[in-house]
This record gives C-alpha cells, structure tokens and sequence, in this order.
C-alpha cells in the first residue's frame, strides 16, 4: 500500500500561511502532478511529504500510516530535485550508492542495485564519472538512479526537467514515464509549473493557485485527469491555467435559460447558446463566456457565430493564430489550421460550437453542463477522419 492521503493540511512559515486546507487522495500507483503558478505552493506540498518540511496542521498518510512524525529516512519516499543535488566529489556510482551504504546494506545488495538501475537508465559507462564531466540530461539520469536504488514506495520529482533544454525534456519526460511503467506499484508525484509536461505525464493533476497577494493561501483549485480539467474546467483560474494560447474570456449578458441550454448576448448583439444548467440565473445577470482559440472554427453559418475584424496574424506554417482584439490586454485568439489569411481584414465569422463553449458565473464558478459526458470531451463522438 503507497496510497498517499492528505486530510486538512496546511502549512505556516512563522506568521505566513502558504499552504490552506489541503485535501487529497493520491492512489497506489498513480502518477500525480502538482501544477500551478509560481509560489503556490507545489514545493512545500511535495516536501511535506518528503519530510522535508514539517507537517504541524492536518494528518498526511502514506500507505494508510500516519507520517506527520516520522523522519524522512523512514517514509519509503525517495526524492529526485531539481539541481540534481549529486555529491561532486563523489563518482556516478557513489553518489548513487550513498543512501544504501548509509542504510548499511550490504555490499553485493548494495552492488547489484546500483547497476540493475544504471542499467535501467543507460548510464552503465558513467559510472566511474564525477557529476562535472556529466551533461545536464546525464545528471538528472543519476539523480534519478539514485531514487530508484533504494526502492521507493514514493517517488517525489520537483521540477526535475526544468534545467534541461527542450528538447532533452521531451527525451527526459519519456524515460520518466517509462519509469512509472516500469515501477507500476510506486506511486509517483511531480511538480511542475510547465502545463505540457502536466499534460504528458499525468494520471492527475492538482491544480493548485495562490492567493491575490502573499499573505494569501494555496489551495486546490481543481483536481482530476488532465482531459477532465481541460474539457471541464470548474472554474475561471483552471480554464484560464491550460492550454495555450490561453482559453478567450467575452463578458456576456445572461438571456434566458430552457431545455437546450442558456442564451447569452456579447456587446455586438450577437447571442450564443451554451448547453449549461441557467435554472438559477435572473435575466441581465453578468457571465464569462470561456472559449479555446482551436474551437473558433471559420464559418458561413448564421448561427452560433462570432463575428470579429482580424488585426493581426501569425503564422506558423500548421496552424495560425488570428487576432481578433486591437488591444494585447485582452486577448481575443482564433487558432485556425494551415495559413489562411496573410494579412489583417474585416469582420470574419467564427462558428462557437455549442459543446465547446463554458459559461462562468460572477463568481468564477463554471455553470453545470446539461450532459455531464459530453461536456468532458465535446468532440469524443465526432467520428475519426478515414484515409479513403
Ligand atoms: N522556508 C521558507 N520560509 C518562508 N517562506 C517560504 C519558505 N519556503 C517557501 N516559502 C514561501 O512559500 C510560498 C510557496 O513556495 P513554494 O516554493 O512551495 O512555491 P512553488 O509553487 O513551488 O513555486 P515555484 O514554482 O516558484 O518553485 C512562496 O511564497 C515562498 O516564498
């Protein structure tokens, strides 16, 4: 049992709250990211469990067994940082040996694992290496190894890619995947503040925001697949948080509300039917409509259409992005494939398909969807394209 369990965690340096009322359940084996703006929170939270950090307020749990004060050494977790943290004067082989040797394992045990991990990570003809004639990609392998020697229940990542150029952190964040195969009974938890990596990795996110000034709490803001927080966000700071160019926000006044959803009115007049719960809703009453760049679909329909003059492009060759907002303050973004247009024009009508669009109330909240399933991913029925 590596099941992790938090029950009204928080967490004060001196007077200064950083982390409120933390709930979560992290399943056996699950990989779990902890994503979330700079100085939410994602490094205490994962040092908590670590040990690193003291739990004071709140009950954490490792495989059912309350660990508020048991030494780091004694919790089964192993963590992989994000400097590496390697020894320098210590060889690959020791750097990786050292948290057994402390163990006081023996010698052939402590052998065979380390060379069954430098195995598992192609690192094998380093071993006798010190970490400065290491590349970053090559450290962070050992760093990893030395996680993997002492058989974790627990493996903690924080931020272990963000030292790596691009395209050794697409490299990198395969292996560590493959890790998580490989390791199929630990359960793995990774802070990021890199919303691709979340997405690459994940089983779950919990999605964590801070608080509008510093004296202001972490907390959960959402928690779930990373599909579910990308389809269905529960509100604004999630669906404003992922996916990038970021989801475009229209005040929106509310109309009216029946079996097919709520009707709303933009500035222009135009009106939009969203297929959300509006039962509550009173006529005049302000919402947010939410809607991604790539659902804003060129079209000559009537209906469901946004119609905005395009005062900027830029073209990438796949896909562009036309900008429909003079302003940068607002950004208002159309993701369109291909390379449509090479300079700006007037009024070009988009086509908000129903299923794709949000509505938030006043206070951020997103409103229900009518159908639960399929607003957690609008376009899983649209049949898949054949090559005929
Ligand atoms: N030892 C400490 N003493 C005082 N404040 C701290 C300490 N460690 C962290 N903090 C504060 O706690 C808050 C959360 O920090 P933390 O490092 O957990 O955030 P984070 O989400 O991991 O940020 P980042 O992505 O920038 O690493 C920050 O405001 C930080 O300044």
């Amino acid at each position: 049992m590596t099941s992790i369990s938090l029950k009204n965690v928080a967490k004060k340096f001196g007077s200064v709250s950083v982390l409120s009322d933390i709930n979560l359940e992290i399943k056996e084996g699950e990989f779990c990211v902890f994503l979330g703006p700079s100085g939410c929170g994602k490094s205490t939270l994962l040092r908590m469990i670590a040990g690193i950090e003291e739990t004071k307020t709140g009950e954490l749990r490792i495989g059912g067994e309350l660990m508020n004060d048991v030494l780091p050494a004694d919790r089964r977790v192993a963590m992989v940082f994000q400097n590496y943290a390697l020894y320098p004067q210590m060889t690959v082989y020791e750097n990786m040996a050292f948290g057994l040797r402390q163990a006081k394992r023996p010698k052939d045990e402590i052998d065979r694992r380390v060379r069954v991990a430098a195995q598992t990570l192609q690192i094998e003809a380093l071993l006798d290496r010190k970490p400065k004639a290491l590349s970053g990609g090559q450290r962070q392998r050992v760093a990893i190894g030395r996680a993997i020697v002492r058989q974790p229940a627990v493996f903690l990542f924080d931020e272990p890619l963000s030292n790596l150029d691009a395209a050794l952190r697409v490299h990198m964040r395969t292996e560590i995947a493959n890790l998580h195969r490989d390791f199929a009974e630990a359960s793995m938890v990774y802070v990021t503040h890199d919303q691709t990596e979340a997405m690459a990795l994940a089983d779950k996110i919990v999605l964590l925001r801070a608080g509008p000034d510093v004296q202001t709490l972490g907390s959960v803001a959402q928690v779930g697949t990373p599909l579910d927080l990308y389809h269905r966000p529960s509100n604004l700071f999630v669906a404003g948080f992922l996916g990038s160019p970021a989801m475009n926000f229209l005040p929106a006044e509310f109309l009216s509300s029946d079996a097919a959803g709520v009707t709303v009115r933009f500035e222009t007049e135009e009106t939009l039917n969203v297929p959300v719960k509006g039962d509550h809703l009173s006529p005049g009453c302000a919402l947010t409509l939410g809607i991604r760049p790539e659902h804003m679909v060129p079209s000559t329909d009537e209906t469901q259409i946004i119609r905005r003059a395009v005062h900027g492009i830029e073209n990438f060759g796949e896909y562009s992005y036309l900008y429909l907002t003079e302003t940068a303050d607002a950004p208002f973004i159309a993701k369109v494939a291909g390379d449509m247009l090479s300079k700006p024009q007037g009024p070009m009508a988009f086509r908000a398909d129903p299923a794709a669009c949000h509505l938030f109330d006043t206070d951020g909240s997103a409103l229900a969807p009518l159908n639960d399933s399929a607003a957690l991913d609008p376009f899983a029925s649209q049949p898949t394209p054949t090559l005929d």
